[in-house]
């Protein structure tokens, strides 16, 4: 995700030099410097000089992280913290008080600079803090600012929601594979399709149940499938799955 966001930034014109990448893994420092030219160094007290400093580690690794940072952060410096589960208040309490923390939910299309990020502000955080992070997110997508009450159903829906549609293309793809087409025509059908019908919810505006209606012909093949996917429970099995991503987001958090 941090590698995600930092393709973004740079393609969103940030200048390479103005960057420095903390990593601890062997190899991975030259591997980055050569894709985007940026400093790549190992040692966190890097952050002595830094204005903004993303955090993009694993939730488990963000408390160690954090300790290490510490002694080091210029206390007018903005952290952002990508971390799904990691409250701001529990951020907060391993830096110096009065530190500018800012809690985001992004999600793997920022890949393509079609992200879609929630935002949380932190209790130090300033409006010109929160534009600045907004601003951060915007280099890959779209972002949204929400209280962070909410940001558990933000991990539900947009931060794992990739991988739901995912699987219903992997789903359709196999449909297809069973009715006889070649793997590689079923896939390029399935994705267009999920490009396309994105394009229309977004470019059209109309709600989804008038675009379905457009496509569900009387007693077409539409309605027939329809009809298999509610008996099926499909709907039910969306919603259900949501809320399990959304319990495990505040257990994670410890809510
Ligand atoms: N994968 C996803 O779709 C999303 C992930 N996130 C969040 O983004 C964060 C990163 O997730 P991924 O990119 O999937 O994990 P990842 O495991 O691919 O990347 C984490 C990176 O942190 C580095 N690292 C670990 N400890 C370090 C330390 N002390 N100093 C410097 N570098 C260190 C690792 O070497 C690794 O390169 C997580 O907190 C996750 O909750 C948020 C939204 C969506
Ligand atoms: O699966 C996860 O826990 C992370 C958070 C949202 C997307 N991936």
């Amino acid at each position: 995700m941090g590698q995600t966001l930092l393709g973004g930034l740079l393609r969103a014109g940030r200048d390479p030099g103005s960057v420095t990448v903390v990593d601890r893994r062997s190899g991975r420092g030259e591997e980055l410097r050569r894709r985007f030219g940026v400093t790549v160094v190992d040692d966190p007290t890097a952050v002595h000089d830094a204005t903004t400093v993303v955090l993009a580690v694993k939730p488990q690794d963000l408390a160690g992280l954090l300790d290490s940072l510490a002694p080091h952060l210029d206390p007018e410096a903005l952290v952002v913290s990508l971390a799904a589960g990691v409250t701001t208040a529990a951020i907060e309490s391993r830096l110096a008080p009065g530190t500018a923390v800012v809690r985001v939910m992004p999600n793997t299309p920022s890949l393509v600079d079609e992200g879609m990020a929630a935002l949380a502000a932190g209790s130090a955080c300033s409006d010109e803090n929160l534009a600045l992070a907004e601003e951060l997110m915007r280099s890959c997508g779209h972002a949204v600012v929400l209280a962070e009450k909410h940001l558990d159903a933000v991990t539900a829906l947009s931060g794992s929601g990739p991988a739901y549609l995912f699987y219903v293309v992997e789903a359709m793809v196999e449909a297809g594979v069973l009715l006889g087409l070649p793997r590689a025509t079923a896939t390029e059908l399935v994705v267009q399709t999920l490009v396309g019908a994105g394009a229309m919810l977004r470019e059209t505006g109309q709600h989804p149940t008038v675009l379905r209606e457009q496509v569900t012909s009387p007693a077409g093949t539409t309605a027939a499938a329809l009809r298999r996917l509610d008996d099926a429970g499909v709907r039910a099995a969306f919603v259900s799955a949501v809320e399990a991503a959304h319990a495990r987001s505040r257990e994670l958090s410890g809510g």
